[in-house]
């Protein structure tokens, strides 16, 4: 079941109520997508949309070709993963990887073994019974990655996951993510301001400004130097503060 679905966002108009933001835009099934631009062009909303977590005033949200726009969450084949705040802080890591499965936690043995199973594909076995405190940022984004697996859901959403890891880590989670994307053709939405990131694991590019997709196309045209003049510049100008970010680390 977990074998990518397209998503699509058919002319979906949405507003909190200052700024318009209208999206029209198709995700190939079993593709590792990215999803980036500046801040306040509507990366997460986009993602909001096809996770269910906000409804279109207008147009439509296709998830497989089925109509999902009224759909609760619940109901939509999609997994969310955010930059943080994923667990539940007072249940262990195998509760809360085993609630992909079954929200009243009453699993059976193959089930329990599924989770198992998630755990140690992640890195985590022998971590079961720790609380998410216990864990570091990294080992708590694997336990949110693990629920990912065990819930087989086709499509998944990446909120920038590693935003907050260190350069080494958020390149192995990245492999991990690419290593499981690969086994089960997941269709993933990743948003992130990193192009080091978008570029490790990405095959396509959709580019936000203003709360509407400017631009898309393959990453590698994207990325090598040959992407719209507007992408460049906002990739110039992420080069340029995560520079300066490190010559601000380096002089403390
Ligand atoms: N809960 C909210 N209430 C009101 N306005 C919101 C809310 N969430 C987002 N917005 C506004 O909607 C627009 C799009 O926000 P969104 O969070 O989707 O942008 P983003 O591209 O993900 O930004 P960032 O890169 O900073 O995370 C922005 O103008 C933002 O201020």
């Amino acid at each position: 079941m977990s074998a990518g679905a397209a998503v699509e966002l058919d002319r979906a108009a949405f507003s909190y109520g200052a700024a318009p933001l209208d999206f029209d835009v198709a995700f190939a099934a079993g593709r590792v997508t990215a999803i980036m631009g500046p801040s306040g062009s509507g990366k997460s909303t986009l993602l909001n949309l096809v996770a269910g977590f906000e409804t279109p005033q207008a147009g439509r949200v296709l998830i497989g070709g089925r109509d999902v726009t009224t759909d609760p969450p619940s109901r939509r084949p999609v997994s969310m993963v955010f930059q943080e705040n994923n667990l539940f802080a007072h249940l262990s890591v195998e509760d809360n990887v085993g609630l992909g499965r079954s929200p009243s936690l009453k699993l059976t043995a193959a089930e329990r073994a599924a989770v198992e199973e998630a755990l140690a594909r992640t890195g985590l076995a022998g971590k079961q019974k720790r609380l998410p405190r216990e864990l570091s940022g990294g080992e708590r984004q694997r336990v949110a990655l693990a629920r990912v697996l065990v819930r087989e859901r086709p499509v998944l959403l990446l909120d920038e996951p590693f935003a907050s890891l260190g350069p080494a880590l958020r390149q192995d989670m990245l492999d991990l993510v690419a290593g499981l994307q690969a086994e089960r053709a997941m269709t993933v939405l990743f948003v992130t301001h990193q192009p080091e990131d978008a570029r490790r694991i990405a095959e396509a590019v959709v580019f936000l400004e203003d709360g509407k997709v400017a631009a898309t196309g393959q990453a590698e045209t994207f990325f090598g130097g040959a992407g719209p003049e507007a992408f460049q510049r906002y990739i110039g100008s992420e080069a340029a503060s995560g520079r300066s970010r490190d010559v601000a680390r380096k002089r403390t």
